[in-house]
């Protein structure tokens, strides 16, 4: 893989890189980090904005099912081109938890946790695995969030995503109790995670934090300056991109890896 960093902007690199927004304003907030305009293709159900080294950006649609479609038709159609994607990153603004996660910065994910999968009880909220079904949580590469969370300032934590943005002061502090390693909300991670589990790619999730989890408050959103830490964030990540290499399965650079530095 060779990614290569010019003045924090994203040139070349030989890996395929799907990154997945929800809407076409953080899908070119993503692009302004490129030099490049960036070209249109049209594959089966999605329309990419492709840039030279690999890099294809997808405004996959707003909520995890749309975004899970979105994303596996994509991973489909480069898998059926021969050039499979190495790397799916699922991006764009997502409501930070106070005081971990103010408004402005970022987060990337070490767990990718649906929130709301399950089923309520008398006794609580079970999820899903609970019940014997599928998965709640994706984890992506260790050394890689490690990184990322280097170059861009990220702070790493779980992500949750839900199909609905919480609006009040309750449900903020019950997801909170539910998940104490929550940073931020969001509302595509998972599906994009799933669709990446399904084609056995790796995934990541890097939030920019818009506005706080809890009571619904518009006028407090600051969404332009999330889309501005987002461009950000995309210059710095070529280097982190650069020295990571999935098909090693020992990463030299995670501290965890029993074969690494
Ligand atoms: O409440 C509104 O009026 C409103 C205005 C603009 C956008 C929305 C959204 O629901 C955007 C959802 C969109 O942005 C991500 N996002 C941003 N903040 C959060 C959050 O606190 N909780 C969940 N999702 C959030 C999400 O990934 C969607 O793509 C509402």
């Amino acid at each position: 893989m060779v990614v290569q960093a010019e003045e924090g902007r994203l040139t070349t690199s030989s890996a395929r890189i799907l990154v997945a927004t929800a809407v076409p304003v953080e899908r070119d907030a993503v692009a302004s980090a490129f030099p490049e305009p960036g070209a249109e293709a049209s594959r089966p159900g999605v329309l990419l904005r492709r840039f030279p080294g690999g890099w294809d950006l997808l405004a996959a649609g707003v909520g995890p099912a749309l975004a899970a479609a979105s994303t596996a038709s994509a991973l489909t159609a480069a898998a059926l081109d021969g050039a499979p994607y190495d790397l799916v990153v699922s991006t764009g603004i997502g409501g930070g938890f106070a005081p971990d996660a103010p408004v402005g910065s970022l987060v990337v994910a070490d767990e990718i946790t649906a929130a709301d999968l399950g089923a309520e009880t008398a006794d609580g909220f079970l999820p899903v695995t609970d019940l014997g079904f599928g998965t709640v949580t994706h984890r992506p590469p260790a050394g890689l969030v490690r990184r990322v969370a280097d170059a861009t300032g990220a702070r790493p934590g779980t992500v949750l995503t839900g199909s609905t943005v919480t609006g009040t002061a309750g449900r903020a502090a019950l997801l909170r109790a539910r998940h104490p390693r929550a940073l931020a909300e969001a509302m595509e991670g998972f599906g994009v995670a799933e669709a990446a589990a399904a084609h056995a790619v790796p995934v990541l999730e890097l939030r920019a934090v818009s506005n706080p989890v809890g009571p619904r408050d518009r006028a407090a959103w600051r969404i332009g300056d999330a889309l501005a830490a987002l461009t950000d964030a995309f210059g710095k990540l070529a280097p982190v991109l650069t020295s990571w290499n999935h098909h090693d399965p020992h990463d030299p650079h995670d501290p965890d890896d029993p074969h690494g530095l």
